[in-house]
């Protein structure tokens, strides 16, 4: 069972339409990255699955349940992530989850085991300090313990990288793929290469609805073109033979070319280049190609 559904979503603000459309299935287990420029309306969506924002059209379903716009038992399912948490900063942070677990009516013969687990996950077991004090990667890893508390099946963080330094990037994208195990996952960014990094599926807003999903596990994303290290003289008697262009330094792209076509130029001309690859495309040149 699919454990997010979204079928021809729609919402418009004061007459002006963000999602047409827009549709999307994440399986159990999965981490779906979410991606689209500043203002495509990735946030929009988000709220409407958490029932926060009411849709003008489509439907939303979470572990099969329907979402509905002001009464939200699919919340149950759901932990969510925004983008900057907020917390009762004069707390530590086993003192907040644990008003956190009092909040979700946890049994408190079960809280104890949670919470340390919990602090464990996110790296902040014996951190005693106030959370005011806290480093924006160490809060962001706390929103991640408060949005798991009560296990959900379903964990939606916006942008939750966006703001941390490369560190605190690695340290929560290596939290969230681990949490996999028991929790599906779709966060929304603008940072192709942690969706590269750790998401199974990616599916690219654009123009108000997905415009492209890539299967990362599975798909390759293609070839670029063929890079080449060449000297100014060499270049200069490949250029006009070859597609060619510069690509930084003594590197050229080749494309429209194949590797054979290109060797045979090579060897006409005797030039020895000390480096030829094939360049795969990075999902950066997809989400371009395709939003452009
Ligand atoms: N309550 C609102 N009233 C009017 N317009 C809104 C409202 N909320 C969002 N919008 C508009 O909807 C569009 C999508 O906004 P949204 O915040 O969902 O984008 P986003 O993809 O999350 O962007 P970002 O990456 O900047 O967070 C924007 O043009 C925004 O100005």
């Amino acid at each position: 069972m699919d454990i997010l559904k979204i079928e021809g979503l729609k919402k418009a603000f004061n007459q002006k339409t963000v999602i047409e459309e827009l549709s999307l299935e994440v399986a159990q287990n999965e981490i779906y990255g979410f991606i689209g420029s500043n203002g495509a309306g990735k946030t929009t969506t988000m709220k409407m699955v958490l029932g926060l924002l009411k849709p003008d059209g489509g439907d939303i379903y979470v572990c099969g349940e329907k979402v509905r716009f002001g009464d939200t038992p699919t919340n149950r399912h759901v932990g969510y992530l925004p983008d900057v948490p907020e917390f009762y900063t004069y707390m530590n942070a086993e003192e907040y989850l644990k008003l956190c677990a009092d909040i979700t009516k946890m049994e408190k013969a079960e809280q104890r085991g949670r919470i340390d687990e919990l602090l464990n996950l996110v790296g902040l077991q014996g951190e005693k300090s106030r959370i005011r004090n806290y480093s924006r990667g160490m809060k962001q890893r706390l929103g991640i313990a408060q949005a798991l508390i009560h296990r959900p099946k379903l964990l939606i963080c916006d942008e939750p990288t966006s703001a941390l330094d490369p560190k605190g990037r690695m340290e929560i994208l290596k939290i969230l793929k681990e949490i996999t195990k028991e929790t599906t996952v779709i966060f929304s960014t603008h940072i192709l290469s942690d969706v590269e990094r750790i998401c199974d599926r990616v599916g690219i807003l654009y123009d108000r609805k997905i415009v492209k999903e890539i299967d990362l596990a599975r798909e390759s994303l293609g070839e670029k073109g063929i890079v080449i290290e060449l000297d100014r003289e060499a270049y200069g008697t490949v250029a006009p033979l070859l597609d060619i262009r510069h690509a930084g330094g003594s590197e050229y792209t080749i494309e429209n070319h194949s590797l054979r076509e290109i060797y045979d130029v090579l060897h006409a001309h005797g030039i020895h280049p000390e480096k030829i690859v094939k360049e795969r495309k990075s999902l950066e040149d997809v989400y371009l190609e395709v939003t452009t």
